[in-house]
């Protein structure tokens, strides 16, 4: 906290000392940067956090200044101080509205969609000219900043505000929705967060930073027209948002600087300004060539010092993650009031013909089967088998074909259709994917808490690590290998203590030992979580070490069920799965 204070009372300093020291001229390029930056920070939402494709964020700020000018015309009492956040309010509907094909469409589809509004907007506001434009009307800035150098200070402070309020909401579970929603939709569904609610409000708060940033232009410019708002610019603040990686503010103020000082020095060389877009393209080719922007680049050139940090964390957690101590199981924590009893044991999981059709391809035919509370039970098939797109009809992916999935009791999917990915999550049916799809965005902790859906403490989050993945809840999810992350994900999903957890290869990319230390692992899960596992697997020795029961399925058939022990040892599924004949 004290290091924010400082870093704080510095920029402020800085801010003051220049607008106090530069000349004119260099103020008013200053105040550009500026409010280029803010406008950057928009974009650092919805296109850096979110990974969608916007092209409209000056149609955006154009409806900010709109509405600035259409309020300065009515003279609505408060001046720019009440007036930002309505211009700000004011893009939030057009935000949605951009919002709703994002929900179906992405990259170039949405970037055409997204420029198309851009487009629009331009030819209404050319049409009808902004408000007080024809009577010379000027936009009027608050007393005692009436200054360049006073309204400089004010766009400074505006930016740090929205950096502010951006990097507490960073911290939220929306925050992190956003950065998941970069990484895998299906994954983000899975955690159980709405992938339509999460897009939308990435479009609206963008839309809303974008229309402040508008509103601050028509503070300094005292008369904005649609010439300020080319729809060709919005491709340039797109380029120089990804080229300075502006989901962090010093990205976005990076790229508002040099948007103003590569203009600068192209107009003193006699260059037409135009080539400054040439180069802020270049510059998002590189960035998106390397995956990172300008600002993930100064953050790694910083981490010397973080990298320091990270190893004496990380050496903490593998000497307090270690194979769990021996002793008594963990009494297992009630599901419900009315949870399972061992008279009356409850299915945490029940399926009744399943069928998936890709087309002709049969890939499961009306399957059964059920995992009763308490149980780790196997799901195993040779390649091809129908094992991912049977786990696909549970969570929701794919439809179920007429079966039914009922989790906890709870019937999420019928002959007549089924419930969409994340309610299932929210319902208790939560699962890990083949690919690797944590977040690379987030830290271990922001992970485990978004997959858990509720704030954890660091004791919880170092119990539902320990034994199982050795990071600290402080590591960034970026510098972990493949194989962690893999087991990153189950500890998410068991910590969401969901009714059933299904794990599709957790120990693919595992060495033996590793192998053998997770099955004794998941054999606890029950009485540790509550939650009852479906594991697919192709390792057998985990199976066997794991699970109670297990199902074999071949050509999207079961062709076996029962105890591991008996199940392997039947010639069918030797020939089936194994190609094995059976000994004589
Ligand atoms: N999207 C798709 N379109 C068409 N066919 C598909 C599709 N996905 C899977 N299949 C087919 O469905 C069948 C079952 O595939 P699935 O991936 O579910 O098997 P699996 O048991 O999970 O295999 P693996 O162990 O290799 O992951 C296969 O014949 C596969 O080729």
């Amino acid at each position: 906290m004290a290091r924010w204070a400082v870093a704080g009372l510095g920029l402020a300093a800085l801010a003051y000392g220049l607008a106090a020291g530069l000349p004119a001229y260099w103020v008013f390029l200053a105040m550009s940067a500026v409010i280029s930056g803010v406008l950057l920070q928009s974009l650092g939402v919805v296109a850096g956090q979110a990974g969608m494709v916007s092209l409209c964020q000056m149609a955006f700020a154009a409806i900010g200044a709109w509405t600035t000018a259409q309020l300065n015309v009515w003279d609505v009492p408060g001046g720019l101080y009440v007036w930002l956040p309505l211009a700000g309010l004011a893009a939030v509907p057009f935000g949605l509205l951009i919002g709703l094909p994002a929900l179906r469409l992405r990259g170039v589809h949405l970037a055409i969609i997204t420029l198309g509004f851009a487009a629009t907007v331009d030819v209404v506001m050319a049409a009808n000219s902004f408000p007080g434009v024809s009577q010379g009307v000027v936009v009027g800035r608050p007393a005692g900043l009436t200054s360049d150098r006073q309204f400089f200070l004010l766009c400074c402070g505006v930016f740090a505000l929205v950096a502010v309020a951006l990097s507490l909401v960073r911290r939220t579970r929306l925050g992190a929705s956003w950065r998941a929603l970069k990484e895998s939709e299906r994954a983000t569904a899975a955690a159980g967060t709405s992938v339509p609610g999460a897009k939308l409000s990435a479009f609206a708060v963008s839309a809303f930073i974008a229309g402040v940033s508008g509103a601050l232009l028509a503070g300094q410019l005292a008369m904005v027209v649609s010439r300020n708002f080319d729809p060709g610019q919005s491709l340039v603040a797109y380029a120089m948002a990804v080229m300075a990686g502006a989901h962090h503010a010093e990205g976005a103020l990076i790229g508002g600087a040099l948007g103003v000082l590569v203009s600068e020095l192209l107009r003193r060389l006699g260059v037409p300004q135009q080539w400054a877009n040439v180069v802020f393209a270049v510059g998002a080719v590189q960035a998106m060539t390397q995956g990172s922007g300008m600002s993930d680049g100064l953050r790694t050139a910083l981490r010397p010092a973080v990298r320091k940090a990270l190893r004496a964390r990380r050496a903490l957690a593998s000497s307090a993650v270690a194979a769990p101590p021996p002793g008594p199981e963990p009494a297992a924590p009630e599901i419900t009031p009315d949870g399972p009893s061992p008279r009356e044991p409850r299915a945490a999981l029940r399926i009744e013909r399943v069928s998936v059709r890709y087309g002709q391809v049969v890939a499961v035919d009306e399957v059964g089967l059920t995992v009763l509370a308490g149980d780790v039970h196997g799901l195993v098939g040779p390649n091809g088998a129908g094992k991912s797109s049977l786990v696909d009809a549970i969570s929701g992916f794919v439809p179920a074909g007429g079966g039914v999935v009922e989790v906890g009791g709870v019937v999420v999917a019928d002959g007549r259709g089924g419930t969409s990915v994340h309610r299932r999550a929210r319902a208790g049916l939560r699962r890990t994917f083949q690919q690797d799809r944590v977040p690379v965005g987030l830290s271990v902790r922001e992970y485990l808490r978004f997959a858990a859906r509720r704030a954890l403490g660091d004791d919880e989050l170092a119990e539902g690590l320990a034994g199982l993945v050795a990071v600290a809840p402080g590591d960034p999810i970026a510098a972990l290998d493949v194989g962690t992350r893999r087991l990153l994900e189950v500890a998410g999903t068991l910590l969401a203590r969901p009714a059933i957890a299904v794990l599709d290869e957790p120990a693919a990319g595992l060495g033996h030992a590793e192998s053998e230390r997770l099955g004794a692992w998941l054999r606890r899960v029950p009485a540790r979580y509550g939650a009852a596992v479906l594991l697919i697997e192709h390792d057998l020795d985990l199976v066997r070490a794991a699970c109670t029961g297990v199902t074999v399925l071949d050509f999207g058939r079961v062709v076996a069920e029962g105890p591991p022990a008996e199940v392997f040892a039947e010639p069918r599924v030797l020939r089936a799965y194994l190609g094995e004949e059976p000994a004589a």
